[in-house]
Protein backbone atom coordinates (compact mmCIF):
# COMPACT_ATOMS: atom_id res chain seq x y z
CA UNK A 1 0.00 0.00 0.00
CA UNK A 2 1.06 3.28 -1.10
CA UNK A 3 2.09 5.68 1.62
CA UNK A 4 0.27 8.44 2.53
CA UNK A 5 1.78 11.91 1.29
CA UNK A 6 3.34 9.68 -1.70
CA UNK A 7 2.89 10.10 -5.34
CA UNK A 8 1.58 7.79 -7.92
CA UNK A 9 4.95 6.36 -9.48
CA UNK A 10 2.86 5.59 -12.94
CA UNK A 11 2.33 9.02 -13.68
CA UNK A 12 5.25 11.08 -14.58
CA UNK A 13 4.90 14.49 -13.39
CA UNK A 14 6.74 15.92 -16.77
CA UNK A 15 3.57 14.64 -18.95
CA UNK A 16 1.40 16.33 -16.95
CA UNK A 17 3.53 19.48 -16.72
CA UNK A 18 3.79 19.58 -21.11
CA UNK A 19 0.44 17.88 -21.81
CA UNK A 20 -2.19 19.55 -23.77
CA UNK A 21 -4.87 21.22 -22.34
CA UNK A 22 -8.17 18.48 -22.54
CA UNK A 23 -10.02 21.55 -24.42
CA UNK A 24 -7.39 22.02 -27.18
CA UNK A 25 -9.02 22.69 -30.61
CA UNK A 26 -8.16 21.22 -34.12
CA UNK A 27 -6.21 24.80 -35.16
CA UNK A 28 -4.35 25.11 -31.92
CA UNK A 29 -3.45 21.80 -31.70
CA UNK A 30 -1.59 22.08 -35.10
CA UNK A 31 -0.09 25.44 -33.71
CA UNK A 32 1.46 23.58 -30.87
CA UNK A 33 2.46 20.82 -33.22
CA UNK A 34 4.33 23.11 -35.19
CA UNK A 35 5.87 25.28 -32.02
CA UNK A 36 7.34 21.69 -31.30
CA UNK A 37 8.75 20.89 -34.64
CA UNK A 38 10.59 24.29 -34.58
CA UNK A 39 11.83 23.30 -31.25
CA UNK A 40 12.98 19.96 -32.36
CA UNK A 41 14.87 21.57 -34.80
CA UNK A 42 16.52 23.79 -32.54
CA UNK A 43 18.06 21.52 -29.90
CA UNK A 44 19.27 19.23 -32.70
CA UNK A 45 21.13 21.69 -33.69
CA UNK A 46 22.41 22.20 -30.66
CA UNK A 47 23.34 18.99 -29.71
CA UNK A 48 24.46 18.83 -33.36
CA UNK A 49 27.03 21.71 -32.49
CA UNK A 50 27.75 20.50 -28.74
CA UNK A 51 28.64 16.81 -30.52
CA UNK A 52 31.05 18.69 -32.99
CA UNK A 53 32.63 20.67 -30.19
CA UNK A 54 33.31 18.13 -28.43
CA UNK A 55 35.25 16.16 -31.51
CA UNK A 56 36.95 19.12 -31.69
CA UNK A 57 37.91 19.33 -28.37
CA UNK A 58 39.48 15.82 -28.40
CA UNK A 59 41.65 16.68 -31.50
CA UNK A 60 43.48 19.14 -30.23
CA UNK A 61 46.47 18.93 -27.99
CA UNK A 62 45.08 19.17 -24.08
CA UNK A 63 45.37 22.22 -22.81
CA UNK A 64 47.70 23.79 -20.17
CA UNK A 65 46.27 23.94 -17.08
CA UNK A 66 47.20 26.72 -15.12
CA UNK A 67 44.96 27.39 -11.34
CA UNK A 68 45.79 30.01 -9.46
CA UNK A 69 45.37 29.36 -5.57
CA UNK A 70 46.05 31.38 -2.71
CA UNK A 71 44.37 33.23 -0.05
CA UNK A 72 42.26 35.72 0.48
CA UNK A 73 43.79 37.34 3.38
CA UNK A 74 46.79 36.04 4.74
CA UNK A 75 49.03 37.07 8.05
CA UNK A 76 50.17 40.04 9.35
CA UNK A 77 53.45 40.32 7.70
CA UNK A 78 52.58 40.30 3.61
CA UNK A 79 49.07 41.56 4.33
CA UNK A 80 46.16 41.19 2.63
CA UNK A 81 45.40 39.53 -1.02
CA UNK A 82 47.27 37.29 -3.04
CA UNK A 83 47.39 38.51 -6.41
CA UNK A 84 45.54 35.76 -8.35
CA UNK A 85 43.32 38.03 -10.34
CA UNK A 86 46.04 40.46 -10.83
CA UNK A 87 47.70 37.60 -12.50
CA UNK A 88 45.39 36.92 -14.80
CA UNK A 89 44.63 40.70 -15.52
CA UNK A 90 48.65 40.49 -16.80
CA UNK A 91 47.51 37.34 -18.88
CA UNK A 92 44.91 39.39 -20.53
CA UNK A 93 47.17 42.34 -20.99
CA UNK A 94 49.53 40.26 -22.60
CA UNK A 95 47.32 37.93 -24.97
CA UNK A 96 44.35 39.88 -25.05
CA UNK A 97 44.57 43.47 -24.98
CA UNK A 98 42.24 44.73 -26.61
CA UNK A 99 39.21 42.46 -24.62
CA UNK A 100 41.03 43.75 -22.05
CA UNK A 101 41.08 47.67 -22.31
CA UNK A 102 37.54 47.20 -23.54
CA UNK A 103 36.91 46.63 -20.02
CA UNK A 104 38.47 50.01 -19.18
CA UNK A 105 34.50 51.07 -18.26
CA UNK A 106 34.26 48.34 -16.21
CA UNK A 107 37.72 48.99 -14.18
CA UNK A 108 36.86 52.88 -13.66
CA UNK A 109 34.22 51.95 -11.50
CA UNK A 110 36.20 49.64 -9.43
CA UNK A 111 38.88 52.16 -9.33
CA UNK A 112 36.14 54.44 -8.04
CA UNK A 113 35.18 52.25 -5.73
CA UNK A 114 37.98 51.40 -4.31
CA UNK A 115 38.92 55.09 -3.72
CA UNK A 116 35.51 55.93 -1.71
CA UNK A 117 36.36 53.14 -0.06
CA UNK A 118 39.51 54.27 1.21
CA UNK A 119 37.11 57.61 2.08
CA UNK A 120 35.09 55.60 3.97
CA UNK A 121 38.17 53.76 6.46
CA UNK A 122 39.77 57.13 6.63
CA UNK A 123 36.25 58.77 7.91
CA UNK A 124 35.61 55.96 10.12
CA UNK A 125 38.99 56.55 11.85
CA UNK A 126 38.23 60.20 12.25
CA UNK A 127 35.02 59.08 13.75
CA UNK A 128 37.13 56.56 16.47
CA UNK A 129 38.76 59.21 17.09
CA UNK A 130 36.04 62.02 18.00
CA UNK A 131 34.53 59.06 20.12
CA UNK A 132 37.98 58.75 21.88
CA UNK A 133 38.38 62.41 22.71
CA UNK A 134 34.59 62.55 24.25
CA UNK A 135 34.70 59.71 26.12
CA UNK A 136 37.03 60.37 29.00
CA UNK A 137 37.69 57.14 30.29
CA UNK A 138 39.78 56.53 27.12
CA UNK A 139 43.62 55.26 28.12
CA UNK A 140 44.93 56.31 25.01
CA UNK A 141 43.03 59.80 24.80
CA UNK A 142 46.71 61.98 25.51
CA UNK A 143 48.00 60.31 22.41
CA UNK A 144 45.06 61.53 19.88
CA UNK A 145 45.67 65.04 18.94
CA UNK A 146 42.41 67.40 18.64
CA UNK A 147 40.55 67.40 15.36
CA UNK A 148 40.52 71.26 13.91
CA UNK A 149 36.78 72.53 13.10
CA UNK A 150 38.72 72.76 9.52
CA UNK A 151 38.74 68.76 9.25
CA UNK A 152 35.29 68.14 10.91
CA UNK A 153 34.25 70.67 8.24
CA UNK A 154 35.73 68.27 5.35
CA UNK A 155 34.92 65.13 6.95
CA UNK A 156 31.26 66.18 6.79
CA UNK A 157 31.17 67.08 3.03
CA UNK A 158 33.06 64.25 2.40
CA UNK A 159 29.95 61.72 3.84
CA UNK A 160 28.68 62.26 0.43
CA UNK A 161 30.74 59.50 -0.91
CA UNK A 162 29.05 57.03 1.40
CA UNK A 163 26.22 57.69 -1.46
CA UNK A 164 28.57 57.23 -4.62
CA UNK A 165 29.65 53.71 -2.45
CA UNK A 166 26.90 52.58 -2.61
CA UNK A 167 25.45 53.48 -6.33
CA UNK A 168 28.59 51.83 -7.40
CA UNK A 169 28.21 48.91 -5.49
CA UNK A 170 24.30 48.75 -6.96
CA UNK A 171 25.86 49.23 -9.99
CA UNK A 172 28.48 46.30 -9.79
CA UNK A 173 26.31 43.73 -8.38
CA UNK A 174 23.35 44.64 -10.67
CA UNK A 175 19.93 43.47 -9.59
CA UNK A 176 18.30 40.00 -10.89
CA UNK A 177 22.17 39.51 -12.35
CA UNK A 178 22.94 37.26 -8.92
CA UNK A 179 25.13 39.28 -7.76
CA UNK A 180 23.51 40.34 -4.86
CA UNK A 181 23.52 36.89 -3.52
CA UNK A 182 27.33 36.65 -4.40
CA UNK A 183 27.82 39.78 -2.74
CA UNK A 184 29.61 39.39 0.86
CA UNK A 185 30.07 42.21 2.92
CA UNK A 186 31.84 41.13 5.87
CA UNK A 187 30.85 42.65 9.12
CA UNK A 188 31.33 45.70 10.25
CA UNK A 189 32.23 47.27 13.79
CA UNK A 190 30.51 50.64 12.97
CA UNK A 191 31.80 54.07 12.38
CA UNK A 192 31.16 56.84 10.13
CA UNK A 193 27.85 55.26 8.75
CA UNK A 194 26.21 51.86 9.18
CA UNK A 195 26.31 51.29 5.24
CA UNK A 196 27.32 48.81 2.87
CA UNK A 197 31.05 48.74 2.49
CA UNK A 198 32.99 48.49 -0.68
CA UNK A 199 35.56 47.20 -2.43
CA UNK A 200 38.54 48.17 -2.39
CA UNK A 201 41.07 47.64 0.87
CA UNK A 202 42.40 44.46 2.02
CA UNK A 203 42.52 44.23 5.97
CA UNK A 204 43.83 47.09 7.58
CA UNK A 205 47.20 46.57 9.70
CA UNK A 206 46.07 48.23 12.70
CA UNK A 207 43.86 48.61 15.46
CA UNK A 208 41.61 51.11 16.59
CA UNK A 209 41.59 53.83 18.92
CA UNK A 210 41.76 52.90 22.37
CA UNK A 211 39.18 49.46 20.96
CA UNK A 212 38.98 46.75 18.70
CA UNK A 213 40.65 47.28 15.83
CA UNK A 214 38.04 47.61 12.80
CA UNK A 215 36.87 45.01 10.36
CA UNK A 216 37.09 46.03 6.99
CA UNK A 217 34.29 45.45 4.77
CA UNK A 218 34.69 44.39 1.12
CA UNK A 219 32.58 43.72 -1.97
CA UNK A 220 33.25 40.65 -3.55
CA UNK A 221 31.80 39.55 -7.16
CA UNK A 222 31.23 35.87 -7.97
CA UNK A 223 33.78 36.04 -11.61
CA UNK A 224 31.66 33.67 -13.29
CA UNK A 225 28.73 36.44 -13.44
CA UNK A 226 29.32 39.25 -15.63
CA UNK A 227 29.66 42.08 -13.73
CA UNK A 228 31.36 43.91 -16.42
CA UNK A 229 28.28 43.81 -18.45
CA UNK A 230 26.34 46.41 -16.99
CA UNK A 231 28.82 48.68 -17.81
CA UNK A 232 29.32 47.11 -21.23
CA UNK A 233 25.74 47.99 -22.04
CA UNK A 234 26.92 51.94 -21.26
CA UNK A 235 29.67 51.17 -24.24
CA UNK A 236 29.19 52.78 -27.53
CA UNK A 237 30.47 54.10 -30.40
CA UNK A 238 33.58 52.00 -32.17
CA UNK A 239 34.67 49.36 -30.68
CA UNK A 240 38.09 49.33 -31.76
CA UNK A 241 38.27 53.04 -29.70
CA UNK A 242 39.43 51.36 -26.65
CA UNK A 243 42.41 53.06 -26.58
CA UNK A 244 40.55 56.56 -26.12
CA UNK A 245 37.50 56.74 -23.43
CA UNK A 246 34.92 56.43 -25.65
CA UNK A 247 34.03 53.42 -23.85
CA UNK A 248 32.71 55.23 -21.08
CA UNK A 249 29.44 56.73 -21.15
CA UNK A 250 30.23 60.76 -20.57
CA UNK A 251 26.77 62.22 -20.60
CA UNK A 252 25.45 59.63 -18.01
CA UNK A 253 24.02 62.13 -15.51
CA UNK A 254 23.94 58.90 -12.49
CA UNK A 255 27.95 58.83 -13.44
CA UNK A 256 29.49 58.61 -10.09
CA UNK A 257 32.63 60.41 -11.86
CA UNK A 258 31.08 63.40 -11.25
CA UNK A 259 30.45 63.39 -7.81
CA UNK A 260 33.71 62.43 -7.30
CA UNK A 261 34.66 65.11 -9.21
CA UNK A 262 33.11 67.83 -7.16
CA UNK A 263 34.46 66.72 -4.40
CA UNK A 264 37.72 66.17 -5.56
CA UNK A 265 39.06 69.02 -3.59
CA UNK A 266 38.21 68.13 -0.10
CA UNK A 267 39.51 64.75 -1.01
CA UNK A 268 43.04 65.91 -1.80
CA UNK A 269 42.89 67.76 1.34
CA UNK A 270 41.61 65.81 3.70
CA UNK A 271 44.39 62.95 2.88
CA UNK A 272 46.90 65.57 2.77
CA UNK A 273 46.34 67.11 6.29
CA UNK A 274 48.71 66.32 8.86
CA UNK A 275 46.38 65.49 11.04
CA UNK A 276 44.42 63.05 9.20
CA UNK A 277 48.25 61.61 8.61
CA UNK A 278 48.28 61.51 12.24
CA UNK A 279 45.17 60.26 13.40
CA UNK A 280 45.78 57.28 10.64
CA UNK A 281 49.01 56.67 12.23
CA UNK A 282 47.61 55.66 15.95
CA UNK A 283 45.85 53.99 14.36
CA UNK A 284 48.06 51.89 12.52
CA UNK A 285 46.16 51.69 9.28
CA UNK A 286 48.44 52.28 6.28
CA UNK A 287 46.54 53.14 3.91
CA UNK A 288 49.48 52.75 1.14
CA UNK A 289 50.15 48.85 1.96
CA UNK A 290 46.01 48.58 1.63
CA UNK A 291 44.81 46.72 -2.10
CA UNK A 292 43.43 49.52 -4.22
CA UNK A 293 45.67 52.54 -3.25
CA UNK A 294 44.63 55.30 -5.57
CA UNK A 295 44.88 58.19 -2.77
CA UNK A 296 48.11 59.60 -3.80
CA UNK A 297 46.37 59.86 -7.73
CA UNK A 298 43.50 61.69 -6.50
CA UNK A 299 43.95 64.43 -8.89
CA UNK A 300 43.90 61.82 -12.07
CA UNK A 301 41.41 59.54 -11.13
CA UNK A 302 38.87 61.71 -10.07
CA UNK A 303 39.42 64.45 -13.42
CA UNK A 304 36.18 64.49 -15.57
CA UNK A 305 37.21 62.32 -17.81
CA UNK A 306 39.00 59.99 -16.42
CA UNK A 307 40.13 56.59 -18.34
CA UNK A 308 42.21 54.15 -16.28
CA UNK A 309 45.74 52.86 -17.76
CA UNK A 310 46.53 49.54 -17.78
CA UNK A 311 48.53 50.06 -14.59
CA UNK A 312 45.37 51.44 -12.92
CA UNK A 313 43.54 48.39 -13.74
CA UNK A 314 46.27 45.78 -12.43
CA UNK A 315 46.14 48.05 -9.34
CA UNK A 316 42.46 47.76 -8.83
CA UNK A 317 40.81 45.71 -6.14
CA UNK A 318 37.36 43.25 -6.55
CA UNK A 319 37.88 40.31 -4.22
CA UNK A 320 36.51 37.10 -6.30
CA UNK A 321 33.83 34.60 -5.67
CA UNK A 322 34.34 31.24 -7.04
CA UNK A 323 36.16 29.89 -10.08
CA UNK A 324 36.41 31.52 -13.17
CA UNK A 325 38.25 30.04 -16.40
CA UNK A 326 39.41 31.64 -18.63
CA UNK A 327 41.33 30.41 -22.01
CA UNK A 328 44.01 31.92 -24.26
CA UNK A 329 45.73 30.67 -27.07
CA UNK A 330 49.04 31.67 -26.83
CA UNK A 331 51.08 32.11 -29.98
CA UNK A 332 54.74 30.32 -30.21
CA UNK A 333 56.27 33.80 -30.80
CA UNK A 334 55.59 35.30 -27.53
CA UNK A 335 56.09 32.05 -26.03
CA UNK A 336 58.63 29.72 -27.59
CA UNK A 337 57.30 26.38 -28.18
CA UNK A 338 54.30 27.26 -26.22
CA UNK A 339 52.29 27.53 -28.61
CA UNK A 340 49.32 26.15 -27.38
CA UNK A 341 45.65 26.74 -25.64
CA UNK A 342 46.35 27.52 -21.71
CA UNK A 343 43.17 27.44 -19.53
CA UNK A 344 43.67 29.84 -16.27
CA UNK A 345 41.74 29.29 -13.43
CA UNK A 346 40.93 32.22 -11.05
CA UNK A 347 40.25 30.88 -7.61
CA UNK A 348 38.68 33.10 -4.97
CA UNK A 349 40.72 32.94 -1.71
CA UNK A 350 39.42 32.00 1.53
CA UNK A 351 39.61 33.82 5.32
CA UNK A 352 39.53 30.55 6.36
CA UNK A 353 42.83 29.09 5.44
CA UNK A 354 45.21 29.54 8.47
CA UNK A 355 48.44 30.53 6.40
CA UNK A 356 50.08 30.75 3.25
CA UNK A 357 52.47 27.45 5.02
CA UNK A 358 49.66 25.16 5.54
CA UNK A 359 47.85 25.67 2.39
CA UNK A 360 51.28 24.84 0.56
CA UNK A 361 51.46 21.80 2.40
CA UNK A 362 48.25 20.59 1.32
CA UNK A 363 48.81 20.99 -2.00
CA UNK A 364 52.15 19.43 -1.89
CA UNK A 365 50.57 16.31 -0.13
CA UNK A 366 47.42 16.16 -2.42
CA UNK A 367 47.58 13.13 -3.92
CA UNK A 368 45.61 14.20 -7.17
CA UNK A 369 47.49 16.75 -7.61
CA UNK A 370 50.94 14.55 -7.58
CA UNK A 371 51.69 14.92 -11.06
CA UNK A 372 50.95 18.41 -11.50
CA UNK A 373 53.58 21.14 -11.51
CA UNK A 374 53.96 23.97 -8.82
CA UNK A 375 55.15 27.28 -9.02
CA UNK A 376 55.40 29.09 -5.85
CA UNK A 377 55.16 33.23 -6.10
CA UNK A 378 55.75 34.98 -2.91
CA UNK A 379 53.94 38.08 -3.65
CA UNK A 380 53.64 41.45 -2.67
CA UNK A 381 57.73 41.97 -1.89
CA UNK A 382 57.09 45.81 -2.65
CA UNK A 383 54.57 45.86 -0.14
CA UNK A 384 57.09 43.67 1.96
CA UNK A 385 59.63 46.00 1.40
CA UNK A 386 58.02 48.93 2.59
CA UNK A 387 56.69 46.91 5.48
CA UNK A 388 60.73 46.81 6.08
CA UNK A 389 61.25 50.44 5.45
CA UNK A 390 58.74 51.57 7.96
CA UNK A 391 60.56 49.68 10.99
CA UNK A 392 58.38 46.26 11.55
CA UNK A 393 60.90 44.30 12.40
CA UNK A 394 61.35 40.60 10.99
CA UNK A 395 62.58 39.14 14.47
CA UNK A 396 58.85 40.06 15.66
CA UNK A 397 57.53 37.36 13.33
CA UNK A 398 60.16 34.92 12.52
CA UNK A 399 62.29 34.01 15.76
CA UNK A 400 65.06 32.55 14.16
CA UNK A 401 65.90 35.87 12.60
CA UNK A 402 68.47 37.52 14.78
CA UNK A 403 70.18 39.69 12.17
CA UNK A 404 69.75 43.42 11.69
CA UNK A 405 66.55 45.43 10.59
CA UNK A 406 68.52 47.41 8.51
CA UNK A 407 67.21 48.36 5.18
CA UNK A 408 69.66 51.24 3.66
CA UNK A 409 70.40 49.00 0.95
CA UNK A 410 66.77 48.80 -0.99
CA UNK A 411 67.95 45.25 -2.16
CA UNK A 412 68.30 44.10 1.41
CA UNK A 413 64.57 42.94 2.27
CA UNK A 414 65.60 40.35 -0.45
CA UNK A 415 68.47 39.37 1.19
CA UNK A 416 67.14 38.90 4.20
CA UNK A 417 64.71 36.07 2.64
CA UNK A 418 67.59 34.46 0.49
CA UNK A 419 69.13 34.47 4.05
CA UNK A 420 69.96 30.54 4.97
CA UNK A 421 68.71 30.47 8.08
CA UNK A 422 65.23 32.24 7.41
CA UNK A 423 65.16 31.26 3.75
CA UNK A 424 61.55 31.62 3.25
CA UNK A 425 61.80 29.92 -0.58
CA UNK A 426 63.89 26.90 1.57
CA UNK A 427 61.29 26.28 3.69
CA UNK A 428 58.54 26.05 1.02
CA UNK A 429 60.91 23.54 -0.91
CA UNK A 430 61.33 21.67 2.45
CA UNK A 431 57.54 21.00 2.58
CA UNK A 432 57.27 20.24 -1.10
CA UNK A 433 60.30 17.59 -0.37
CA UNK A 434 58.82 16.09 2.56
CA UNK A 435 55.11 16.48 1.77
CA UNK A 436 54.78 15.79 -2.03
CA UNK A 437 53.70 12.02 -3.20
CA UNK A 438 56.31 11.74 -5.92
CA UNK A 439 59.40 14.02 -6.83
CA UNK A 440 58.62 17.47 -8.06
CA UNK A 441 60.81 20.27 -9.07
CA UNK A 442 60.38 23.25 -6.44
CA UNK A 443 60.02 26.42 -8.92
CA UNK A 444 59.74 29.70 -6.83
CA UNK A 445 59.85 33.62 -6.82
CA UNK A 446 59.32 36.42 -5.02
CA UNK A 447 57.45 38.43 -6.97
CA UNK A 448 55.09 42.17 -7.43
CA UNK A 449 52.55 40.84 -9.88
CA UNK A 450 51.15 44.42 -10.21
CA UNK A 451 54.56 45.22 -12.43
CA UNK A 452 53.26 42.75 -15.73
CA UNK A 453 56.90 41.81 -16.28
CA UNK A 454 55.92 39.29 -13.82
CA UNK A 455 54.60 37.34 -16.16
CA UNK A 456 57.90 36.61 -17.57
CA UNK A 457 58.55 34.69 -14.30
CA UNK A 458 55.68 32.46 -15.06
CA UNK A 459 56.48 31.96 -19.07
CA UNK A 460 60.00 30.82 -18.70
CA UNK A 461 59.01 27.84 -15.82
CA UNK A 462 56.60 26.53 -18.28
CA UNK A 463 58.80 26.52 -21.02
CA UNK A 464 61.28 24.75 -18.62
CA UNK A 465 58.46 22.56 -17.23
CA UNK A 466 57.60 21.43 -20.77
CA UNK A 467 60.69 20.74 -21.81
CA UNK A 468 61.82 18.80 -19.16
CA UNK A 469 59.00 17.04 -18.42
CA UNK A 470 56.88 14.74 -20.57
CA UNK A 471 56.26 17.67 -22.82
CA UNK A 472 52.75 17.27 -23.72
CA UNK A 473 51.25 15.63 -20.36
CA UNK A 474 52.12 18.34 -18.30
CA UNK A 475 49.28 19.75 -15.70
CA UNK A 476 50.47 22.70 -13.83
CA UNK A 477 49.23 24.52 -10.63
N1 LIG B 1 51.54 46.56 -4.18
C1 LIG B 1 51.14 45.39 -4.68
N2 LIG B 1 49.82 45.19 -4.82
C2 LIG B 1 49.45 44.00 -5.34
C3 LIG B 1 50.37 42.98 -5.71
N3 LIG B 1 49.67 41.92 -6.18
C4 LIG B 1 48.37 42.27 -6.11
N4 LIG B 1 48.24 43.52 -5.61
C5 LIG B 1 47.00 44.26 -5.36
O1 LIG B 1 46.32 43.59 -4.34
C6 LIG B 1 44.93 43.59 -4.60
C7 LIG B 1 44.41 42.21 -4.54
O2 LIG B 1 44.90 41.44 -5.58
P1 LIG B 1 43.98 40.36 -6.26
O3 LIG B 1 44.70 39.90 -7.48
O4 LIG B 1 42.60 40.88 -6.43
O5 LIG B 1 43.98 39.23 -5.14
P2 LIG B 1 43.30 37.81 -5.20
O6 LIG B 1 44.36 36.82 -4.85
O7 LIG B 1 42.61 37.61 -6.51
O8 LIG B 1 42.27 37.92 -3.99
P3 LIG B 1 40.83 37.21 -3.85
O9 LIG B 1 40.05 37.50 -5.08
O10 LIG B 1 40.27 37.87 -2.62
O11 LIG B 1 41.09 35.75 -3.65
C8 LIG B 1 44.73 44.31 -5.93
O12 LIG B 1 44.38 45.63 -5.66
C9 LIG B 1 46.10 44.25 -6.56
O13 LIG B 1 46.33 45.35 -7.40
C10 LIG B 1 51.76 43.24 -5.53
O14 LIG B 1 52.62 42.43 -5.81
N5 LIG B 1 52.07 44.46 -5.00
MG1 LIG C 1 40.68 37.47 -6.99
Amino acid sequence: MAKPGRNDNSIDPLDVAIAPPPDETEEEREKRLSKEREAKVVSDAIDEEIEAERTAEKKKTRPVKILLLGQSESGALINGTEGKSTTLKNFQLMYEPKAFRLERASWRAVIQLNVVRSFHLILDAITRAQKALQSSSSSSIEDIPQIPTELLKLKLKLTALLTVEGTLIRRLTPDGSGETEATQLARSNGGTSGQNGGGGAGSPSGGGVGGKPPVVKELAVNSTKPWKDTFNRLVHGERDSFESGDAIDWEDPEDPGRILHDLSDDMIKLWNDPITQLLLEKQNLRMQELAGFFLDQLERVTAPRYVPTDDDILKARLKTLGVTEHRFTFSSTKTGQLSRDWKVFDVGGHRSQADSVGLWSEVSSNKLLKRTNLILFLNKIDIFRMKLEAGIRLADYIVSYTKENDFDNTTMSLVFLLDRNIDLRKKFANILQDKSPLPRAFYCHLTTVTDPKSTKYILANLKEMLMIGNLAKVDLV
